[in-house]
């Protein structure tokens, strides 16, 4: 479902004409099966983000090339790229990027409006997935009248209205309590056992890592793949 062929990535950081190459991820292999969920975790600054960013088409590699859902992703222009968004991935970051002046509900029935989906559709699907995040009663809010943790929630609900056979999260738990971060993980599993979504989960959180297939580990931007097997835990480095 996403393969990550010899993935090179480097940022140049300075003045124009003074720039200094930082290399952050170094000959990633990766593959993620379908249906399978996927826990990154590592240090701060081992290239987490950088390597969701590569398989969400917002920054290019510098090198390596990308598969997602059985398509060459690496070359497609910023047009291709967001129609790719649209029908096949779905986002949970740690920014929520809501609309301030759009309330909850507006917010999250943003991607059926730009799929054209009719005004009744849009209202039922809206709601029964910010119902099943626990936030329909706030419906009529506007952002800023919402708590961290609740803005998380209706993202969640937007992140997922188009049904994304692949879903990308960035810390999806960070801003909840542990009842809402609870309600947000079996929601996960839910999703992947009757749907078949694939989930890549940065992560900090043990309770977070504990619903993953597979936990991979990124250090110094070096792929260490942990597999677990009855208690046994083996490292490969790739
Ligand atoms: N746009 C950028 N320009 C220059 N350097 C960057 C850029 N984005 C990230 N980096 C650098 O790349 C390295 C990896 O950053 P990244 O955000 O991928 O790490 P991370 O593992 O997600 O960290 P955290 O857990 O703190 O979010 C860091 O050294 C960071 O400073």
């Amino acid at each position: 479902m996403i393969e990550m062929i010899q993935i090179n990535h480097q940022f140049a950081i300075g003045k124009k004409g003074k720039e200094r190459v930082v290399p952050v991820l170094h000959d990633i292999d990766l593959h993620v099966k379908q249906s399978e969920i996927v826990a990154i975790v590592g240090r701060s600054g081992s290239g987490k983000s950088t390597l969701l960013n590569l398989m969400s088409g917002y920054i290019r590699p510098t090198s390596g090339s990308i598969r997602l859902a059985g398509q060459d992703v690496t070359g497609l222009s910023e047009g291709d790229w967001a129609n790719f968004r649209l029908a096949h991935l779905g986002f949970m970051f740690q920014s929520f990027q809501l609309i301030p002046s759009m309330t909850a509900f507006e917010n999250a029935e943003l991607p059926l409006v730009l799929k054209g989906l009719p005004v009744a559709q849009r209202k039922k699907r809206a709601m029964e997935l910010l119902e099943q995040v626990g936030i329909a009663e706030y419906a009529g809010h506007y952002p800023g009248e919402l708590s961290g943790g609740q803005q998380q929630r209706v993202s969640v609900a937007r992140s997922l209205m188009l049904n994304p056979p692949i879903v990308l999260a960035d810390e999806p738990t960070g801003s909840l309590d542990s009842d809402n971060e609870h309600q947000l993980l079996a929601l996960i599993r839910h999703l992947n056992q009757d749907r078949g979504t694939t989930f890549v989960l940065i992560t900090h959180d043990d309770q977070v890592a504990s619903i993953a297939h597979r936990t991979i580990t990124l250090r110094d931007g070096h792929l260490l793949n942990a597999v677990h097997k009855g208690g046994v835990h083996a490292y490969e480095t790739h």
